[in-house]
């Protein structure tokens, strides 16, 4: 029931998406999607340049490969970067600081079917983290089921770095893989970890010295499902998450109305739009165009 109902608001999605999976400046694909033949694998890299940051393309196209990967029997998902340095960026700053209205409630619904599609996916997930992974960047990581990350990235819910308070549905996510007296303390702290101290803690699960070996180790996860029955196994999963699942999808309509009015706050657009022209500084001087 509950799953019919995402995959026909994914199903309704679907003309959005065809037309959306392009990136309109260069026309390359914002995902690409490989299904390797012997292991029935497949492996759907963000490749949003510059820092794969979540814009309603991009999370639409991810929500058009799920559905694609579900259709097409692959027995697994690795979600990773085309991009070497970033994994996700997260949430495109561009959507949210002095957003357009209409733009701002589809963006915020394409960001819950995002998450609701990756959180039940029938086959095994699992991140090939080879790159940051801030806010929405982890968020992606954490609905996955395992995690393998390069050393010297970083990962985490930052959200309050820049004024935010991440919603709920987002914080269970956290809740899902670290014990609640840590996830307090890294949500309120807006704490970013570094590799080393993702792996101490269980946000992450492995540390793979390159990006073929996180593939290589998230694929070894994946196999690990070979004598569980595909159906038990995604019927399990799915009823194990289906309550942070349904805090989401019972409040729908009242989780973007809170978002809505909290992103459009002075003292929050205040915030985000100082938080963003830091970065873009960074990157300038970075260029040396400072
Ligand atoms: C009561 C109910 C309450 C509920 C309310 C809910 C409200 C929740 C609201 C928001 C939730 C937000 C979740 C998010 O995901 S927000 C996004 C947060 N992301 C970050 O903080 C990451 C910022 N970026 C970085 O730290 C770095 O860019 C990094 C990813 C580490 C990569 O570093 P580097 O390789 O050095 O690249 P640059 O920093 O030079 O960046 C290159 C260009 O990319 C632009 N950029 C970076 N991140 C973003 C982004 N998230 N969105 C848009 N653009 C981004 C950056 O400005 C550079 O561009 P340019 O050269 O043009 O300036």
């Amino acid at each position: 029931m509950l799953r019919s109902k995402i995959l026909n608001r994914i199903r309704l999605l679907k003309p959005v998406i065809d037309r959306r999976c392009m990136s309109s400046a260069s026309k390359t694909p914002l995902t690409l999607l490989e299904v390797d033949d012997k292991s029935g694998i497949a492996t759907l890299s963000l490749n949003r340049p510059p820092v794969n940051s979540l814009n309603i393309d991009l999370m639409n196209s991810i929500i058009e490969s799920i559905t694609e990967i579900e259709g097409n029997k692959s027995r697994g998902l690795i979600l990773t970067s085309a991009n070497d340095r970033v994994f996700c960026a997260g949430l495109d700053l561009n959507e949210l600081h002095k957003p357009n209205q209409e733009r701002l409630k589809e963006f915020w619904a394409v960001f819950q079917d995002v998450w609701l599609a990756l959180h039940l996916c029938s086959v095994p997930t699992a991140a090939a983290i080879n790159g940051h992974a801030p806010a929405g960047g982890c968020l992606l990581a954490t609905a996955c089921e395992y995690r393998v990350m390069l050393p010297q990235m970083t990962i985490g819910l930052n959200e309050t770095q820049f004024g935010y308070m991440a919603p709920k549905w987002v914080m269970l996510s956290y809740l899902s893989v670290l014990p609640r007296r840590l996830a307090e303390r890294a949500l309120t702290q807006g704490k970013l970890f570094t590799t080393a101290e993702a792996l101490d803690v269980g946000l992450v699960d492995e540390i793979a010295a390159s990006k073929e070996e996180a593939l290589a180790k998230c694929s070894t996860f994946i196999d690990s499902f070979s004598k569980a029955n595909p159906l038990a196994r995604s019927l399990t999963k799915k009823q194990i998450r289906e309550p942070d699942v349904q805090k989401l999808i019972a409040d729908r309509a009242g989780d973007l109305k809170e978002c809505l009015e909290y992103i459009n706050s002075p003292l929050l657009q205040d915030g985000l739009g100082a938080y963003f022209e830091a970065l873009k500084q960074k990157s300038r001087s970075k260029a040396g165009k400072s």
